[in-house]
């Protein structure tokens, strides 16, 4: 099971003496994500069920009831080095490039920033997650140390059959003098399907089609192996 899915199997690892209290405060932080994210779940499933004929037990908050593949990460953003240009190509992008997440739903916190390890408020007020809406407008994703922000990813999508919509977002560098020296943290919870859960793909996927088999069903796990591939080792 390890070798096949490594990405999910694989054992935590806590930095037991340089940070004792980080792994109670990771699980308590990650259940409470979790545990939202499924009343979250439920109002997307209402909605879903509205436009389409919904299995009992199909749904997205069984399907991450059941699942044992939920991934809680912290994230870190290393100090943008300066740029010469003010105006450079691709600023909205500069921390992470536009993309999409391929689980059910993302959990997010808002970013903390900090300059040689002491939080700060960011000094660009442009800086953080921008995502994009259904009507192609760039919207800047504001909320406090205190709220939760969702985005639904591409399995989602695909399982909804585009009722839902998976949310392209990105990160923005904090730029100008004031920015130098400026990170960024977070923490994610990528909520997903198990690596056992079969994928009915609709007819008409239009997300990493080359992927998808003839009869149209892989699950999670091999779904996921295959993307892995396709970002990281090009072999597809
Ligand atoms: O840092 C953030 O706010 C978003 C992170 C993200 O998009 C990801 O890890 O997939
Ligand atoms: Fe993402």
């Amino acid at each position: 099971m390890c070798t096949m899915y490594a990405s999910y199997c694989g054992a935590n690892i806590w930095p037991q003496d340089a940070l004792p209290e980080l792994e109670v405060a990771f699980k308590a932080l990650g259940k409470l994500i979790f545990d939202v994210g499924l009343l979250v779940a439920y109002h997307c499933d209402r909605y879903v069920s509205r436009g389409m004929k919904m299995q009992k037990g199909e749904g997205l908050e069984q399907i991450l009831l059941r699942s044992r593949c939920q991934k809680g990460r912290l994230l870190y953003y290393f100090p943008a080095q300066p740029s010469n240009h003010e105006e450079d190509g691709d600023s909205m992008s500069s921390w992470c490039g536009w993309h999409s997440d391929h689980g059910s739903l993302t959990g997010l916190t808002c970013g903390m920033f900090k300059r040689n390890g002491v939080e700060i408020s960011c000094p660009d007020s442009a800086a953080g997650l921008y995502i994009r809406t259904r009507s192609g407008e760039i919207v800047k994703a504001i909320f406090g140390e205190d709220e939760i922000a969702y985005q639904i990813g591409e399995t989602t999508e695909i399982l909804s059959q585009g009722y839902l919509c998976a949310t392209p977002h990105c990160v923005r560098a904090p730029k100008g003098k004031e920015a130098s020296g400026v990170d960024r943290s977070t923490f994610a919870l990528f909520m997903q399907p198990d690596w056992d859960e079969p994928l009915n793909f609709p007819e008409d996927v239009h997300i990493h089609k080359e992927l998808i088999p003839p009869k149209g069903s892989l699950t999670f796990g091999e779904y996921s192996e295959m993307l892995f591939d396709k970002y990281y080792h090009k072999k597809t």
